[in-house]
């Protein structure tokens, strides 16, 4: 089995050092690493963000872990250069439309959550999140208006995007609670309209699955006045981004939450994904060791699940993950002093009484 490893900018490369140490402490057999540059990196020494060797390198494997891209010294490239275009790419070229974001609190950290610890204690949801369309992929611009200058982005989803994502939720509603809100804006936005009819028709084919739908507005307030009326949200890429942010302070730190982006093609022993913390690179803390790897190392346990049919290591590495959460070795996101390295020692040190 191959996976190709791109840890990108700021902290991607400090998390995705982590993610290794525990992957390298299961001594899994025949697993081949490549490593990749991505991002702000990539385009400073090959001049593109997603150069197609990187490219290349993620197609021939069986998985690709990503950290995360992003690049202050890139901010005023021009768009095609800019790091975070290496993610859209490796999203869209390697056909990765279903992003699922889980968010469940963590014993131990109820009082770290903005929420009332019972209110952070009842979250156990999954954001499954359109990933290929949407207006990051719309018809994009600048124009001359009577107003000056005027940036503009097309958000749209047809019928055949929206029934994909649809049956990746509804399959995945079916292994939890079975109960699935959609996400949406139906009362403003025409793309909207289209979805929600779409979710309706599909829902037939899911009788067993409680289907509602919620605006995104109520939603966001939802989350945080009661988080745990969700199970499966079903939304769209950038409804699905925002809301998997304000999922994972609820839970605690956005350094905790992992997301697995998967597609159609099967490997041998899974399906082909790629795999990354929900956060960025974080630039006001890389290099400083402050970042924590539980995000990455979660992120790690995914790879495992889905793409590599590892079904005992990945849950080996989330109990330790919960049980270093619960000892008191915490990061400075969550008013702790651990480094990066020890939140990743000491989880491989629970990984190896549990293993
Ligand atoms: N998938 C990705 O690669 C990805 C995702 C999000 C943002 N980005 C990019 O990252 C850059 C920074 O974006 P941003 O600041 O809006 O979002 P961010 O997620 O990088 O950081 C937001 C805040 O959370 C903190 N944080 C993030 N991850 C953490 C971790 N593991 N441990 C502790 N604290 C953590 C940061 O210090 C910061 O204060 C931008 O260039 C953005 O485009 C990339
Ligand atoms: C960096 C950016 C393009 C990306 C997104 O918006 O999808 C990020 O915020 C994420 O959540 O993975
Ligand atoms: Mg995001």
């Amino acid at each position: 089995m191959k996976i190709a490893v791109l840890p990108g900018d700021g902290i991607g490369p400090e998390v995705t050092r982590e993610s290794l140490k525990v992957l390298d402490a299961l001594s899994l057999p025949q697993l081949t690493l490549f490593e990749g540059d991505v991002g702000g990196i990539a385009y400073k020494r090959h001049g593109h963000p997603l150069p197609s060797e990187t490219l290349d390198m993620a197609r021939a494997a069986d998985a690709v872990l990503f950290g995360a891209v992003g690049d202050p010294e890139c901010d005023s490239l021009p768009r095609q250069h800019r790091p975070e275009q290496a993610i859209l790419g490796l999203r869209s070229e390697l056909g990765l439309f279903a992003n699922l974001r889980p968010a469940a609190g963590f014993p131990g950290l109820e009082d770290l959550s903005p929420l009332k610890p019972e209110l952070a204690r009842g979250i156990d949801l999954l954001v499954v999140r359109e990933l290929n369309g949407d207006v990051y992929f719309g018809e994009k611009g600048e124009r001359e208006s009577a107003g000056g200058r005027e940036g503009w982005d097309a958000m749209s989803y047809n019928e055949a995007e929206v029934e994909r994502i649809a049956h990746t939720a509804f399959r995945a509603a079916r292994k939890r609670r079975k109960k699935l809100t959609s996400v949406d804006k139906a009362n403003v936005l025409e793309t909207s309209r289209v979805w929600r009819e779409v979710v309706v028709q599909i829902a037939d084919q899911y009788p067993d699955v409680e289907l509602d739908h919620m605006y995104v507005d109520n939603a966001a307030m939802q989350l945080v006045r009661s988080p745990g009326q969700f199970d499966v949200i079903l939304t769209g890429n950038l409804f699905g981004d925002i809301l998997s942010d304000q999922a994972s302070a609820c839970v605690g730190s956005i350094g905790l939450l992992a997301s697995a982006s998967l597609g159609e093609r099967q490997t041998d022993l899974g399906t082909f994904g790629l795999y990354e913390p929900i956060h960025g690179s974080a630039p006001d803390i890389a290099g400083q060791g402050k970042a924590n790897p539980v995000a990455a190392i979660l992120s790690l346990a995914m790879l495992l699940r889905h793409s590599l049919g590892r079904e005992t290591e990945a849950g080996q590495i989330e109990r330790a993950v919960a049980n270093t959460l619960t000892g008191d070795i915490r990061g400075a996101d969550l008013g702790g002093t651990a480094t990066t390295q020890e939140i990743g020692d000491a989880v491989i040190g629970n990984l190896k009484s549990i293993a």
